[in-house]
């Protein structure tokens, strides 16, 4: 099931963009502070319409499709880590099974267990941490098994630990087939666990590629203004700035 970004342009936030994303692989959006990230992923996620061009699940256009048939299909978790009900933490994670129209158990309690919340359970939603929010945000997610997990900054809360525990989940899903997309801020994560990265400088691609090639030192001078070199092997890279 392929994701595909067809020469969109959205409200002058994103011009011309066009990529085709491939199940089974991590790709990371990067780019600095309103280049269009975010806007890009909403647009994949379909709950922005593109002005032109198109954002396409298999050659269908999503914006043809119900909010239901793009919610089984594709898990979307916003930059904004707000819960808005205090519930339960795993009825709120039970809410990704919204589009299926069940409840399922087996799939929620998959995902407290991925995110490590299964002590977290029963704990009313609003009483978490700002960390443990953005896991049980994530949780949700995921416990809607989509093909597509599209998530902005999923990271940036997550303590060391949690983050490689999420890392590796994500990587197992992509394994079984689902598309993974994230946007992220740090470089170093991106260099070391994506397949894929795609820069995006003032709303349009900037590089787009392997890791190496997209983030090369040249990229990070030319789109976020910083001299830099890359140290470690790669998967083990560090980036030191100057
Ligand atoms: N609802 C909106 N109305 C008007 N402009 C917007 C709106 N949302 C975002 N923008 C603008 O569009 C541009 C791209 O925003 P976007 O949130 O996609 O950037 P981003 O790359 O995700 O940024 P960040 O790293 O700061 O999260 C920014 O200049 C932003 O100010």
């Amino acid at each position: 099931m392929r994701l595909a970004a067809q020469a969109i342009s959205v409200a002058k936030r994103l011009s011309d963009v066009s990529l085709m994303l491939e199940p089974g692989t991590i790709t990371a959006i990067c780019g600095p502070n309103g280049a269009g990230k975010s806007t890009l992923l909403e647009t994949l996620a379909g709950l922005l319409e593109p002005d032109s061009g198109a954002a396409l699940l298999d050659g269908e256009p999503l914006a043809a499709m119900t909010p239901r048939t793009r919610g089984q299909k594709i898990g979307y978790l916003p930059q904004a880590h707000e819960i808005a009900w205090d519930v339960p933490v795993r009825s709120l994670v039970a809410l990704g099974r919204m589009p299926h129209g069940d409840s399922d158990p087996a799939p929620v309690a998959a995902s407290l267990a991925a995110l490590d919340l299964q002590s977290f359970a029963e704990r009313r939603a609003q009483s978490l941490s700002g960390g443990e929010t953005a896991r049980v945000l994530l949780a949700r997610v995921l416990a809607g098994e989509p093909a597509w997990i599209l998530a902005d900054e999923p990271l940036a809360a997550l303590d060391l630990a949690h983050q490689l525990a999420l890392l590796r989940h994500l990587r197992s899903a992509a394994k079984a087939g689902a598309g993974v997309v994230l946007v992220l801020h740090d470089l170093a994560l991106a260099m070391n666990h994506a397949d894929r990265v795609v820069v995006l400088d003032k709303g349009r691609v900037a590089a787009d590629g392997g890791c190496e090639n997209a983030l090369a030192t040249e990229v990070v001078e030319r789109v976020w203004g910083v001299t830099a070199r890359w140290i470690g092997e790669p998967g083990q890279r560090a980036l030191v700035t100057f």
